[in-house]
């Protein structure tokens, strides 16, 4: 069953160049794609081909001189601003790219215990903190005092605790030792096998393939290919488009060929 469903959505920023010309830079162009109840759909594409302006427009939290068309709708529902604004944290809920998206002056465990809805607050941040090997101690701290991967660690438990329906995780690894990235990606496909529908952003196509059902590669703001996860083996002969092919053949463990044939 679908839970989010994103139709035809183009997003373009008005950028002032030399004085007051004004040009516009269209990043998404008529985009579509379906987040589906008990699926993970990773996105894969290079850098800056609008993985997270995606993210962002489905949450509602685009900078103000982005502009956008097309619709995004919650459980058949197309959503508004202020619908978006409800939802967000609660049933839509996001692992940010960036750590500097936790509150600078509040203590994380305070942070974490906000974000929760269902349980009670202090014993589920206890219980997801322990999950994510963060130390009693770190309830207490200020994000300045953690390292990059502890940070990373507070994001994943914060989205953990929501309850939400939907989990955008944007680059929700780098950072992390591989122990901890198991967890967290266990943890992903755990939330999907309860009926929830996650959506995972990853530069990191190998550790991506490991949960997800099926993959949307990405290309300068379009979707090429929506492909079962199974069709990234061997040559990449089952994948559709040549630059699917090429990303997953320039894999190291496919001996980064570049070439497409
Ligand atoms: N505030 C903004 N104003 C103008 N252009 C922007 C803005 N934010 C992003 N862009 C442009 O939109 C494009 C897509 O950016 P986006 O952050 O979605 O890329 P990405 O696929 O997430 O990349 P990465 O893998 O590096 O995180 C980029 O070309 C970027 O330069
Ligand atoms: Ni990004």
């Amino acid at each position: 069953m679908s839970i989010l469903k994103v139709d035809n959505l183009s997003v373009s920023f008005k950028q002032y160049t030399s004085g007051l010309r004004q040009t516009t830079q269209k990043v998404i162009s008529n985009l579509s794609i379906e987040l589906v109840s008990g699926e993970i759909l990773a996105i894969v594409g290079a850098s800056g081909s609008g993985k997270s302006l995606l993210a962002h427009a489905i949450l509602g939290i685009l900078p103000v001189n982005a502009t956008t068309s097309g619709d995004i709708s919650f459980d058949g529902e197309v959503l508004t601003p202020k619908r978006q604004e409800q939802l967000r944290g609660k049933e839509i809920a996001l692992v940010p790219q960036s750590v500097n998206y936790l509150d600078p002056l509040m203590r994380v465990g305070a942070q974490v215990r906000t974000s929760v809805r269902k349980e009670n607050p202090k014993e589920a941040q206890k219980k997801v903190f322990k999950r994510y090997h963060l130390n009693q101690e770190v309830e207490k701290m200020y994000p300045f005092q953690l390292s990059g991967g502890m940070a990373r660690r507070v994001l994943v438990s914060t989205a953990m605790v929501s309850g939400a329906r939907v989990i955008i995780a944007d680059e929700p690894t780098p950072g992390l030792d591989s122990v901890v990235i198991e967890e967290a990606l266990n943890n992903l496909r755990e939330f999907a096998d309860q009926g929830c529908a996650v959506m995972l952003i990853s530069h990191d196509i190998e550790s991506a393939l490991k949960i997800a059902d099926k993959v949307a590669v990405f290309y300068e703001g379009t979707v090429l290919e929506i492909a079962e996860a199974d069709k990234f083996e061997g040559n990449g002969d089952r994948l559709q488009h040549p630059y699917s092919k090429a990303l997953w053949r320039a894999l190291p463990q496919n001996d980064f060929r570049t070439n497409i044939d």
